[in-house]
């Protein structure tokens, strides 16, 4: 039986790192999340990050628009944030309703504040290995895998799924830390296969339960991205967690995996921008 990484537990040394670090701050870095209409997936998200970012002494509110609003509404937000001196991190909270194109509105966001790392400036940063903001969720797996003991140079790491909030930074952060990366998505022939050559395997499709216990190679280490809402109402990952743990030498569960690092790293990722905007990067 492989061993459970607990991303609460390693969340919450972080959420304490960065506590201590605000704490020593002559001021408290500002993050502000928009959220239009009520998607409710997102509901969960918004409410434990306000939680964990007040704790830790941010200073942190959610704007709410509502779900008809117009795209210029939503710019014209994003344009006063990108200017108000008191906010360090912008987070607008994905999906968007159709009317809203969410290329644009990311693009509108000033770089420098793109605490999510989605915009084409940061993600142009990542692909050519210069310094810049992070998607959170493939950092925080990044995190995690150090917590596994991961040795990942020349390790054959496989990522299933190739988003550009997740798949596609993943693949960059593990190829940056030079293991051999394979990225897997729907047009995958043999799935199966590539799976069990993985050393390192890294779901993020968003299909319940997708990757079987017999997909798992002996003794791989398993990251489990997916969130998604089981028929009883329960959070289940992407992978079949029964089947993959005894086969892995270590795997993340869901709840308590990857969804509290993606947290913690937003946090710190504000933490980050807040002092690259002081000119106190390092701090
Ligand atoms: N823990 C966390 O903090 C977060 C969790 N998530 C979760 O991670 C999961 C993925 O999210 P996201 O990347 O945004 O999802 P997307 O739907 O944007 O991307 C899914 C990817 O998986 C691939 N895919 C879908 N079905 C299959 C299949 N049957 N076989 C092989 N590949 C498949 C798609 O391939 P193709 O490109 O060919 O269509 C696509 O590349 C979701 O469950 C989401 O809820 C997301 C963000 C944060
Ligand atoms: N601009 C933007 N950035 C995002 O990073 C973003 C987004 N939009 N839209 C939605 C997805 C999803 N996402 C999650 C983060 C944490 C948990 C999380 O904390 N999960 C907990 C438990 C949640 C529960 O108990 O329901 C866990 O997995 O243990 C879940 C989901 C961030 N996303």
């Amino acid at each position: 039986m492989g061993r459970i990484i607990d991303g609460k537990a390693v969340a919450a040394r972080l959420r304490e790192g960065l506590a201590a670090r605000i704490a020593a701050l002559p001021f408290r870095p500002g993050l502000r999340v928009v959220r239009v209409g009520e998607d409710p997936a997102s509901g969960v998200y918004v409410r434990n990050k306000d939680r964990a970012a007040a704790a830790a002494g941010f200073d942190s509110a959610t704007i709410q628009l509502p779900a008809d609003c117009r795209e210029s509404d939503l710019l014209m937000l994003v344009e006063d944030l990108n200017i108000d001196p008191a906010v360090d991190g912008i987070l607008v909270q994905l999906p968007l309703p159709p009317q809203i194109r969410q290329d644009r509105v990311i693009a509108a966001i000033d770089p420098a504040k793109d605490v999510d790392g989605f915009h084409p400036v940061n993600a142009g940063r990542l692909a050519t290995q210069q310094p810049g903001l992070v998607p959170c969720t493939p950092k925080g797996v990044m995190h995690l895998l150090r917590e596994a003991g991961a040795r990942l140079p020349g390790a054959r790491a496989v990522v299933l799924g190739r988003s550009q909030i997740v798949g596609r930074p993943m693949a960059q952060l593990l190829l940056a830390a030079d293991c051999t990366v394979t990225m897997a998505h729907s047009r995958t022939r043999d799935l199966p296969a590539e799976c069990r050559r993985a050393e390192i395997l890294v779901a993020a499709v968003g299909r319940p339960a997708l990757v079987r216990g017999d997909w798992i190679g002996e003794g791989a280490i398993v990251i489990d991205v997916g969130i998604n809402r089981g028929a009883d109402g329960k959070l289940v990952g992407d992978v079949a967690f029964a089947e993959a743990a005894p086969r892995a030498a270590a795997i993340t569960p869901v709840p308590g995996g990857v969804g509290p690092m993606t947290i913690a790293c937003l946090l710190e990722n504000t933490l980050e921008a807040a002092l690259a905007r002081r000119g106190l990067a390092g701090a």
